[in-house]
């Protein structure tokens, strides 16, 4: 199962020390960026930063340099007193859990001792090295004389992401001319190091942009993972080595396994590059689009997805405020005739919805799911009954209106085509929508502070306590789960059952005014 939202089982990291530090993967980690600055944002913490939340975790930076650049270049560089960088480093560790660390632009050999101190001490359970030396415009961002230093840095670390240049000068050889005798480099580098090495393949000209993995623990300790992906024809391609480092150390921090975040982060760049054109950044090498997927149809992660559908629902839920059966039910004023109209199209609803929810429980992909749609199905027949006998009792079943029957048959065709994904996001608005103007209501008759008692209290109160809270939470964590592992196409068909669904929710509160005969 992958929930991008909830801590799952620890585990031992692959880690180079000699104890093995205990990581416990989460599905937002705490990731530290330890880098120099770019003010034009594409590179350095600013990029990482970026980089950090598109790939799902919680970023804080700590900075080693200010360095006035922009796309075109470097002009200059100020490196601050290495007591404040410690104070900066100690602010971060002495306060906050850290999940992850990415290490980019340390400039000079101060520095790198002050860096190498703190992560002595501290020990964070992840640390990836990103080598920088040279930037894109090929300005140098690391002193000569602080080579040496880098070197001895590398066996601290876990993951470490030369390009060709800097591979070939943590090796003190001469850079690789081609691809084969860069990953040759790889593997010499992970054995005289410990340490698993990410060799890229961004500098080389062929028609892919390959990247290999060479680890160095488990059982794939030796081998060479390669990544193939199509160049993407660009020069803006600013901060994609620091993007790509951090982004490992986000994903790493979720999914304990090298090849698998490389997987993941390989796709995400691919994408952030294919875009990079359309933000028009600066005039030299621009730089890539970090949140591209955020801002398009594309499968946002995690939380992102019912965020997003949430939003997309904004007008439909000012439109069921300003409803007169809304206004009225919940000032008290609404009239027994509509509300009894309401309750008894709601308990038909429920009949009805409790199978969809069934319908759920068979297509879960998770046990826990499964149990989960199952009590809700029970949860759902049961407050049937409940209206049936306190406040339907004695009334004759009444006959399906149009809305309901409308809403029913959207609830029953999208459950019935078989897609788990389509299916809880036309289930979802019933849950979260109850959830949502029930609190609502509630605030302003606390608002309002007269204290009288409402004549619909006890209907407010099967929407509004804590377990129907966490029941809508969980509803909306399993709905971005079953989101990040639909196809495109699922998505969007997602999204249309969700509006559908949500659209249907606002007629139905408006079907008494329209149907009941006065
Ligand atoms: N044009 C491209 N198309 C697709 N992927 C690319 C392209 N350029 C770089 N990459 C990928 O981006 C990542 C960074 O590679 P690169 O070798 O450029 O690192 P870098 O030189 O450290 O980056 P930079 O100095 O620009 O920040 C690698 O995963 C590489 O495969
Ligand atoms: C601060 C900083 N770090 C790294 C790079 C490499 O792109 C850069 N240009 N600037």
């Amino acid at each position: 199962m992958s929930n991008s939202d909830r801590p799952v089982d620890p585990v031992t990291s692959a880690s180079s020390n000699p104890e093995a530090r205990k990581t416990t993967l989460r599905g937002t980690p705490r990731v530290l960026s330890i880098a120099g600055t770019d003010p034009t944002g594409g590179a350095g913490i600013q990029a990482d930063l970026k980089s950090i939340a598109a790939n799902g975790g919680y970023g804080m930076a700590v900075i080693t340099a200010l360095v006035a650049q922009n796309t075109r270049g470097v002009t200059a560089v100020h490196t601050p007193p290495v007591q404040f960088l410690r104070q900066q480093l100690d602010a971060v560790s002495s306060d906050v859990q850290i999940d992850a660390v990415k290490i980019g632009m340390l400039g000079d050999l101060h520095v790198i001792e002050e860096v190498r101190s703190w992560l002595q001490v501290t020990r964070p359970p992840l640390v990836v090295l990103d080598p920088v030396m040279v930037a894109t415009s090929g300005d140098r961002l690391l002193m000569a004389s602080a080579e040496q230093a880098l070197r001895d840095l590398v066996p601290l670390v876990d993951l470490v992401t030369p390009n060709v240049p800097e591979l070939a000068a943590l090796l003190q050889e001469g850079p690789a001319e081609d691809w084969a005798e860069a990953i040759q480099q790889g593997r010499r580098l992970s054995e005289q190091s410990g340490v698993t090495v990410l060799v890229k393949g961004g500098h080389f000209t062929g028609a892919d942009c390959p990247d290999v993995l060479v680890n160095v623990h488990g059982m794939l300790a030796g081998s060479v993972l390669e990544f193939a992906s199509a160049r993407v024809a660009t020069k803006n391609t600013h901060g994609t080595g620091c993007s790509l480092s951090s982004a490992m150390a986000t994903v790493q921090a979720q999914t304990g396994d090298w090849a698998e975040s490389l997987r993941r982060v390989k796709d995400w760049l691919d994408d952030s590059l294919t875009h990079a054109d359309s933000l028009e950044v600066g005039g030299g090498n621009g730089p890539i689009h970090h949140f591209h997927r955020l801002f398009s149809d594309r499968a946002p992660q995690g939380a992102d997805f019912t965020r997003s559908l949430w939003e997309s629902i904004t007008p439909i839920r000012s439109e069921i405020f300003q409803l007169p059966f809304i206004v009225a039910l919940g000032d008290g004023t609404l009239k027994l005739a509509d509300f009894d109209y309401y309750l008894g199209q709601d308990a038909l609803y429920l009949r009805t919805y409790s199978r969809v929810l069934a319908r759920l429980s068979a297509l879960a992909p998770t046990d826990e799911e499964q149990r989960f749609w199952a009590n809700s199905a029970q949860v759902c027949l049961d407050v049937e009954a409940d209206l049936h006998r306190s406040w339907l009792g004695g009334h004759a079943q009444p006959v399906q209106g149009p809305v309901t029957k409308r809403y029913l048959d959207h609830l029953m065709a999208t459950s019935g085509q078989g897609s788990y994904a389509v299916a809880i996001a036309a289930a979802l608005p019933c849950f979260w929508l109850y959830a949502d103007v029930s609190e609502r209501m509630h605030a302003a008759y606390l608002a309002d502070g007269s204290g009288k008692e409402h004549p619909y209290a006890a209907w407010l109160e099967t929407y509004i306590n804590e377990p129907f809270a966490e029941t809508t939470r969980r509803a909306i964590a399993f709905t971005d789960a079953a989101a990040v592992a639909a196809s495109p196409r699922e998505r969007l068909n997602m999204r249309a059952a969700f509006e559908q669904s949500a659209q249907y929710e606002s007629d139905f509160f408006d079907a008494a005014r329209r149907y009941v005969r006065v």
